[in-house]
């Protein structure tokens, strides 16, 4: 899936319109439609004479429809009317959005069930269990998704309405189901609508609304003679419809007083914080306590870097309309956006991947389509320990041993033949026995610690190995930049740079190092701003913006960690990651990554490859891990390791 800026985005609206000659109504009509449905959706999950959820002992844990119950156990939402959220689970995935709806997230933590009757497959290990459609069957078995109505989901995907269902014979005439809500009558929903093109997104939506039984009230931001544009022809089209409009500061408006709320003040056309009547809507949609729905982006967001303004909305959901936005994967943005679906309005898909578009979200699909990874990991039936690749790593000192443990270990489990850790000699007495499948090579430490003069036997080590990876617990010793530097340009294979390896690099001028090889490097944000020679808030402020920038600047895939990790690449690619856990904020994670990503570095592939998949597996098994754990607090680095 792409991911795009605002700029981006203008271009796309404006071939479509000029070069495809679609009119721009149209775009706006297929928007509102859209987010219409998405409404519509979650009133039907939320049912008539609902009340409120007898909920979860947990601030994450949310429930809002009647009879819904928010499952015990952290993170479990559940939105539907009748719909009984995970019990249990101790994941922040476990959620269910049906009538009906059963998620059983505490067996399939990370389930997710959206259609009316779905049950949520049972028994899932992995996040990426969904069921869809309405009597769905999400099959017991990680990672299987069934969209289909009446579909079974049997460990692969099926997308076919029909499956095992039994469809009644005959004639058969069917409406607009989407846009059709046969017990609308508690809803009444307010829209509130800005005055460039996001209003008109949302006042397109209100007449949907209105047309599917829901009470609608307008919330002009501005005077509504100021919207220009097809703004204005939806202005004047609500209201021949007679939906009834108030306008911010000239008429009384209360936000408490309504079932939902859509965000429609400002999109991607917006600029700095939000001003004047624009920000104190924003400021009492959030103090409503009310389900917001946002259109496009939450108003307040910078759509580009994820950066929130004050004040910014809280949406529940966020109808992101023909492309991902940046903004929508970047914290704090991610967290402002609530759910985010992606809803096509009639601009190509296609226009964003001949125009070369940088950014993609990382999916399974992605892996094998963009980046050519074989994600099934087959072993050839002949293979053995030679077949799959030997990693070097030169980590680990008296005080941090720990650290090139718990890589060498992630190595191994990343499915490499073998793996042989260089490591002072005095560490060997200690860490022999703690994990008898690796190899150990200890080089002459004195002290426990490393020391420049170690560069030639590591080298020496390296050349009959298919990668090296340097960094976790190395620390810091004299002499360290040109001890670096000669294994940055004398080895032959390619190089995993992480931890303390990192803050060398950041104290040296490498640009001018030559180079034979693709090099990885993997900082979390504190190490990036040393990297980058800026403030950790920097890095943080628009995280893909500078990944691509370095990466492209320096020559290296850049592995930028935390929420979210992007992987960009020297020739200007980006890939942002969405599985993972706050549980894997844990000491040691980063050393598993490195651990991985060398791990599929020795099984070769090439450096963007490993360290994309890399980062997916990591995150899986944070995620799997995570759910194995009583309270994902828990959580400890060698269990995202037995975890893969
Ligand atoms: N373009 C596309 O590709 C497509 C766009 N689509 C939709 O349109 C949206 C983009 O619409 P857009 O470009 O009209 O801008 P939008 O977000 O409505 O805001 C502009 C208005 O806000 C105002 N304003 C700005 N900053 C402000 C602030 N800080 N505080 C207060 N006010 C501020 C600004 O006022 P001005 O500064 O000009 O006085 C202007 O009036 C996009 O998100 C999507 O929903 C899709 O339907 C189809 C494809
Ligand atoms: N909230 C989170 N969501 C997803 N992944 C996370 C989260 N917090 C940390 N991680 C991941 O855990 C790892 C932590 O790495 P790092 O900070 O280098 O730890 P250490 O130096 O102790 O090994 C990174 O891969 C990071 O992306
Ligand atoms: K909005």
């Amino acid at each position: 899936m792409d991911v795009v800026t605002a700029e981006e985005m203008r271009a796309f609206d404006r071939e479509t319109i000029e070069r495809l000659g679609i009119p721009a109504i149209a775009l706006m009509e297929n928007a509102g439609r859209a987010i219409a449905e998405e409404v519509i959706a979650l009133c039907r999950r939320r049912g008539a004479g609902a009340g409120g959820g007898t909920g979860s002992a947990d601030a994450a844990g949310r429930s809002y429809g009647a009879g819904a119950l928010g499952g015990a156990g952290g993170g479990t939402q559940s939105y539907g009317a009748g719909a009984v959220g995970g019990t249990g689970s101790a994941d922040a995935e476990g959620r269910s959005y049906g009538a009906g709806a059963v998620g059983v997230g505490g067996v399939g933590g990370g389930m997710q069930s959206y259609g009316a009757g779905a049950v949520g497959g049972i028994g899932s290990a992995d996040a990426a269990g969904r069921s869809y459609g309405a009597g769905a069957v999400g099959g017991v078995g990680g990672g299987m998704q069934s969209y289909g109505a009446g579909a079974m989901g049997g460990g692969t995907q099926s997308y076919a309405a029909g499956g095992p269902a039994i469809q009644p014979p005959g004639f058969s005439v069917s409406a607009d189901p989407a846009l059709t809500l046969t017990a609308a009558g508690g809803e009444h929903w307010l829209v509130l609508a800005g005055k460039g093109n996001n209003g008109g997104d949302g006042l397109a939506a209100a007449r949907h609304l209105r047309e599917a039984g829901i009470a609608v009230t307008l919330v002009y931001a501005a005077a509504p003679e100021s919207l220009a544009g097809e703004a204005a022809l939806q202005r004047d089209a609500a209201a021949a419809m007679g939906i009834p409009a108030v306008v911010y500061g000239r008429d009384a408006v209360d936000l408490a007083a309504c079932s939902g709320i859509i965000d429609a003040l400002l999109g991607t056309g917006s600029a700095g914080a939000p001003r004047g009547a624009y920000a104190e809507l924003i400021a009492a949609a959030n103090a409503s306590g009310r389900l917001i729905v946002s259109a496009d982006i939450p108003s307040g967001l910078d759509a580009d870097t994820g950066e929130t303004h004050e004040p910014c909305i809280h949406a529940s959901v966020t109808v992101c309309l023909a492309f991902l936005k940046r903004g929508l994967l970047q914290y704090p943005g991610a967290g402002a956006a609530g759910q985010v679906v992606v809803r096509s309005i009639g601009i190509p898909a296609a226009l964003a991947r001949e125009s070369g578009v940088p950014v993609s979200l990382l999916t399974p699909e992605v892996l094998r389509t963009r980046l050519q990874v074989d994600v099934s990991r087959r072993r050839s039936p002949e293979g053995h320990k030679g077949t799959y690749g030997h990693v070097l790593l030169a980590a680990g000192s008296l005080r941090m041993s720990g650290a090139g443990l718990l890589c060498a270990r992630a190595a191994l489990r990343a499915g490499c033949g073998l793996v042989t850790w260089a490591l002072p000699d005095k560490l060997l007495p200690y860490v022999i026995g703690c994990a008898p499948e690796l190899m150990l090579a200890p080089v002459s430490g004195g002290d426990g610690e490393w020391n420049a003069g170690t560069a030639a036997e590591v080298l020496q080590l390296s050349g009959s190995r298919d990668c090296m990876a340097v960094g976790p617990g190395l620390g810091r010793f004299e002499g360290d930049t040109d001890w670096l530097r000669r294994l940055w340009e004398e080895t032959d294979s390619p190089l995993i740079i992480d931890a303390d390896a990192l803050n060398i690099l950041a104290d040296a001028d490498y640009g001018s190092w030559s180079r034979r090889h693709p090099v990885i490097l993997t900082p979390h944000p504190g190490e990036m701003a040393r990297l980058a020679g800026t403030s950790t808030a920097q890095v943080q402020r628009d995280r893909i913006g500078l990944a691509l920038s370095y990466a492209a600047a320096h020559g290296v895939i850049l592995v930028l960690k935390g929420a979210h990790t992007v992987i960009a690449t020297p020739e200007g690619q980006a890939y942002v990651n969405i599985t993972g856990h706050p549980g894997m904020g844990t000491g040691g994670a980063g050393d598993v990554l490195t651990g991985i990503i060398s791990g599929l570095l020795a099984q070769g592939l090439d450096a963007a490859q490993a360290a994309a998949f890399g980062v997916y597996l990591h995150g899986l098994a944070g995620e799997r891990a995570a759910r194995k754990r009583d309270n994902p607090a828990a959580l400890i680095a060698g269990d995202i390791i037995e975890a893969l």
